[in-house]
């Protein structure tokens, strides 16, 4: 298999960054799942009814079965007496034929006798047992739900492609369908390199601080639609990373790692895969997330992505790279988030050369969309990026964007 790399000259572009990552990761094969483990999956099939809905005439109301002719004069002056021949309750009927100049009480959802073609509710009744007295008369048809109606055998009910919502799954169940042809979940391996990291809720030393990354990165996944496999903290120490790579690979369709990629002295990321000759290091034109790597590791070539340590860097470039990588092994489209519209309400500078993504808020109100930048530039800004939304997009040629122009933004935590 032919897998790009990195160009070492040059940073590369977003774009081509998150193409090269498109490109070279397979979608994973898919399988029958049971419905609810496809929530928000695409199906893999074309999806057709082996059967009509409703499957047999059903009564919309819980009233009596008649013959229209029969009732077709009730009124308050002049009531029309039936005698109830019978009892058809949903799920415990037993098939019968109606005769003209009788009723059956009858249940919603229960099958409408042979013979009778309409249904009274029983407020236009007197609610009768032995014999009923009806005061006013059905239009011919009326309540009942008809084979068919809703759905008819070999229709087709989803399109390959579709994402599974509550609705298609509740039409897949309608159809007797408890399983459905979709790409499973990707099982995402989340790794924290640093010595100076702790777990939350330890006590911390004078430089050590608190490992944020691996608890956004592996919500973040969880929210992409993949499973999360949060492993914690490993420390700088190759053999330590080296050992923790290979235990997780077992389980892992992706791994994604944060720090250790830049240019220190014990960037145990880049110093281990480096070696590899498999996954490749180096720019890419943005900020934040400028150190970027890429590439396959272990016996299954399962994919790897290295992203920098600084946490708002982690979870911009997930956005970026890790996010259409999630979606294209779910067979997802569009991989990468859309860009809307909004006028912005602050003057925001952009440093040239690089395409920024800066820290947001978007509303839209009665005078449609807006967005105002929310904090500063730096990466380790982590309250700033918890009172953001969303990440405005300058491109690479902007220096600079005055308050009331439109610009591109990213609007996050929104299903796409
Ligand atoms: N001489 C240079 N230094 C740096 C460059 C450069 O080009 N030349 N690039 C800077 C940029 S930009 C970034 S981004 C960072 C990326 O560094 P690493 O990926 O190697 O990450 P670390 O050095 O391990 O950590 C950076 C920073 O982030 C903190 N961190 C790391 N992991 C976590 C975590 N799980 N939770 C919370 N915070 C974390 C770490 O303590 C550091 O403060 O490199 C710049 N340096
Ligand atoms: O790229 Mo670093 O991500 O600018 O802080």
């Amino acid at each position: 298999m032919t897998r790009a790399l990195m160009p070492t000259d040059r940073p590369s572009t977003v774009d081509e960054h998150v193409e090269r990552i498109i490109e070279t990761i397979d979608p994973l094969p898919p399988y029958d799942q049971p419905l609810l483990e496809a929530v928000g999956l695409p199906v893999c099939e074309d999806v057709s009814a082996t059967m009509d809905l409703p499957a047999f005439d059903n009564s919309a109301m819980d009233g009596y079965a008649v013959y229209f002719d029969d009732v077709a004069s009730a009124s308050d002056d002049h009531p029309v007496h039936l005698p109830v021949v019978g009892e058809m309750a949903a799920g415990q009927t037993k098939l019968f034929a109606l005769s003209p100049g009788t009723a059956v009480r009858i249940m919603t959802g229960a099958p409408v006798p042979q013979g009778a073609d309409s249904v009274v509710p029983v407020e236009w009744t007197d609610g009768g047992i032995a014999n009923v007295r009806i005061t006013q008369a059905p239009t011919k048809g009326q309540h009942v739900r008809y084979t068919g109606e809703d759905v008819r055998r070999g229709d087709v009910l989803l399109h390959e492609g579709t994402v599974l919502g509550p609705r298609q799954l509740g039409l897949l169940a309608s159809v007797g369908r408890a399983s459905v042809q979709a790409r499973p979940r990707p099982r995402v391996v989340i790794v924290s390199t640093g010595s100076e990291l702790r777990e939350p809720g330890a006590g911390l030393d004078h430089d050590s601080i608190y490992d944020a990354n691996s608890y956004m990165l592996a919500a973040s996944a969880r929210a992409a639609g993949a499973i999360a496999y949060r492993v914690g903290i490993v420390s700088d120490d190759p053999a330590e990373f080296t050992d923790a790579l290979s235990d997780q690979l077992v389980r892992a369709d992706l791994v994604v790692t944060s720090g250790g990629v830049s240019k220190g002295a014990y960037d145990v990321v880049k110093e281990v895969l480096a070696e590899l000759g498999t996954v490749s290091f180096g720019e890419v034109a943005m900020q934040p997330g400028k150190p970027q790597g890429f590439g396959f590791i272990g016996e299954d070539s399962t994919p790897i992505i290295t992203l920098p340590g600084n946490p708002v860097s982690s979870y911009v470039s997930f956005e970026m790279f890790v996010l259409p990588a999630i979606r294209r092994m779910m067979g997802k489209v569009p991989y990468r988030r859309p860009m809307v519209r909004a006028l912005l309400t602050k003057a925001i500078t952009s440093i040239p050369g690089k395409r920024q993504f800066a820290r947001a808020f978007f509303e839209i109100d009665g005078k449609g969309a807006h967005v105002t930048p929310v904090g500063g530039h730096g990466s380790h800004l982590m309250g700033d990026l918890s009172d953001a939304n969303a990440l405005i997009v300058l491109p690479e040629d902007q220096t600079g964007v005055q308050a009331g122009e439109q610009v591109q933004v990213l609007v996050l935590d929104r299903d796409f």
